[in-house]
């Protein structure tokens, strides 16, 4: 059997004997962990870079063109297929694995070059599958599994061929976890037959790591954007983000050319395959970049469908990204905009009450609350995540790369949701410092100025500093006896002596106009009246005896604290909020 190396030689000399040119300096290696890389063996003059550094000649691309012709078809027989790419991933399937196709012997060389074993999940085995649970990514390599097996048996259909026997009885879309079993079983096969799905999976993972968009080399012609080439030579340049590259399609050859300034001896030649987050490079490459600059996390949320159809009354504008089906809003966090505008408005709303007409102040802050719960749940999440029990896998030969793989995936992840976090914190912060006085009072400094108030809730719930309140699950209570309070206030004999805002009052009118307060409310209430009154009106008649105390003006107050009050929840501060309306 030949080596890598010798049948990267092959394959060099065959291209060089079909007209592809490379540029000197440029030096292809194998090696046995990271496949197939370009070297740059002698320094590359910056004016050198203007002209291409690989060129091949169209008649060593696999194109749609070919596999149109060796299955006889139109692109109009495929219509119904939703992949552009199905029929020239089946085409490389029968390149490959059955000799007999008028290209085949053409082709042999670059066809031993491809790597047998493509690195995608869709390969591993379910024990390192389970180390994803609980992710959308897992999600999205069960539903992408899906659609493949779908896709393979309607064009097999459509071209009336027969699937091996096996398979075209075995898969049960709906059976993902066998179809996962099938797959790993199979995969060490080394030449499967060419119309099994073992094959078209492998084929569809070197469509995704190494097609071109066939546009480049056919602007006039190419019916779909998505419509991808094979692109000997070029196809063995590892990505690196950043790289500057361009391709272009000349004299019926498609050229490479690099911007790079800096190519200097002994470094990596690179490609740039996109701004790729790592859950694409994972998904279309098998592989992840740490620390990549261009990485993101789809934070998804089931909701209500009648929910999500009143959003935009409320200002939340929804595109095509954010909708996944009629129950789903998907936004996206990077590094770049770890905090879109959306979600802190989709927060607000779902926090918002059913008096309150718009997105305002209270309903904001809270719904920040709910949000950052959520992202703290994610960070912990991936934490967990991360730490990976290696002793949990099945032995195979693959586990450390998958462990790599997924760490990186991880911390990338993660890092973005501690992003999104610090920037809620920051905007909860400036939000705060942004209302005004006249906007916002805060608790604690009622029970701070406010002595008599603060000494009668030692009798009344045995609350000597503001931490009991909240040790003792009390703040409710002393909330509620300080609006009644507040709203007594020109039945006091001494008046208060601290600035409170007119808001809070007005509010406790604004409900009490429009409340009715029946026997169930008040039956509701009755354990926390009696345990307070008359007892505190008589002992403490100073602030318990002046106006009215009846019971009603406890389930007012209640309903004030649902529309005014926040409790911030890093520190437990609850701070009455006026009802503005907030555009964010
Ligand atoms: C277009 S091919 C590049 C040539 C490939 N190294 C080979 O051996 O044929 C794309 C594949 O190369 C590997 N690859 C490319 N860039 C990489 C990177 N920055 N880190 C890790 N693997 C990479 C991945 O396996 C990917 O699926």
């Amino acid at each position: 059997m030949s080596s890598q190396t010798d049948l990267l030689t092959s394959f060099l000399n065959w291209s060089k004997d079909n007209g592809a040119k490379i540029n000197e300096s440029i030096e292809f290696k194998t090696s046995k962990d990271s496949g197939i890389s370009a070297t740059i063996i002698k320094e590359i003059p910056s004016d050198a870079i203007s002209k291409p550094l690989i060129s091949v000649p169209s008649k060593l691309l696999i194109t749609n063109e070919l596999a149109l012709k060796e299955f006889n078809v139109s692109s109009k027989n495929l219509s119904s297929l939703f992949n552009p790419n199905a029929l020239i991933q089946l085409y490389l399937c029968k390149l490959k694995f059955n000799a007999t196709t008028a290209k085949s012997d053409f082709f042999k060389p670059y066809l031993d070059i491809l790597p047998p074993n493509v690195p995608h999940p869709y390969f591993w085995n379910k024990s390192q599958l389970q180390l994803l649970q609980g992710t959308d990514t897992l999600i999205k390599i069960k539903q992408n599994l899906q659609n493949l097996i779908t896709e393979w048996y309607e064009l097999l259909n459509v071209l009336e061929i027969t699937p091996i026997e096996k398979e075209g009885t075995a898969f049960d879309v709906n059976d993902i976890d066998s179809i996962f079993s099938y797959i790993s079983e199979n995969v060490k096969t080394t030449s499967p037959k060419w119309n099994s799905f073992i094959a078209y999976l492998w084929s569809f993972g070197i469509f995704t790591s190494r097609a071109f968009p066939e546009i480049l080399i056919n602007p006039d012609n190419c019916s779909n954007v998505n419509q991808a080439f094979l692109y000997p030579i070029v196809d063995l340049l590892n990505h690196k983000n950043g790289t500057s590259v361009k391709w272009t399609f000349e004299d019926d050859q498609a050229h490479f050319f690099t911007n790079e300034k800096n190519l200097k001896k002994h470094t990596e030649l690179f490609n740039n395959y996109g701004d790729k987050s790592n859950e694409e490079l994972l998904l279309g490459y098998g592989f992840v970049q740490s620390n990549n600059a261009h990485d993101d996390t789809k934070l998804t949320l089931k909701l209500d469908p009648q929910l999500i159809e009143s959003m935009p009354s409320f200002g939340i504008v929804l595109n095509k990204e954010n909708t996944v089906g009629t129950e789903c809003l998907q936004f996206t966090l990077s590094s770049r905009n770890p905090l879109p505008r959306n979600l802190l408005k989709l927060f607000g709303f779902l926090s918002k009450l059913k008096s309150e007409t718009s997105l305002n102040y209270r309903n904001i802050l809270e719904g920040s609350d709910e949000l950052s719960s959520i992202l703290d749940a994610k960070i912990q999440f991936f934490k967990r995540a991360s730490k990976i029990d290696a002793s949990t896998l099945e032995p195979s030969s693959n586990n450390t790369v998958v462990i790599k793989i997924l760490k990186d995936f991880f911390a990338g992840q993660r890092r973005i949701y501690i992003s999104s976090l610090e920037e809620l914190q920051k905007f909860q912060k400036t939000t705060l410092k942004n209302i005004n006085e006249n906007m916002a009072f805060s608790f604690k400094t009622a029970f701070k100025n406010d002595k008599t108030f603060t000494n009668s809730l030692l009798l009344s719930l045995g609350i000597t500093k503001y931490e009991d309140l909240i040790a003792k699950n009390c703040l409710n209570q002393a909330l509620l006896l300080w609006i009644v309070r507040v709203v007594n206030m020109n039945s006091l004999k001494r008046p208060l002596d601290y600035q409170i805002p007119s808001f809070i009052n007005e509010m406790f009118h604004e409900v009490n106009s429009s409340i009715i307060v029946n026997k169930e409310d008040v039956l509701e209430y009755m354990d926390f009246y009696k345990g307070l009154f008359p007892n505190l009106s008589e002992k403490i008649p100073e602030v318990f005896a002046q106006g009215n105390w009846g019971i009603k003006q406890f389930i007012i107050a209640d309903t004030v604290v649902d529309r005014l009050v926040w409790v911030r929840k890093s520190n437990n501060e609850p701070i009455f909020i006026d009802k503005k309306r907030f555009d964010l």
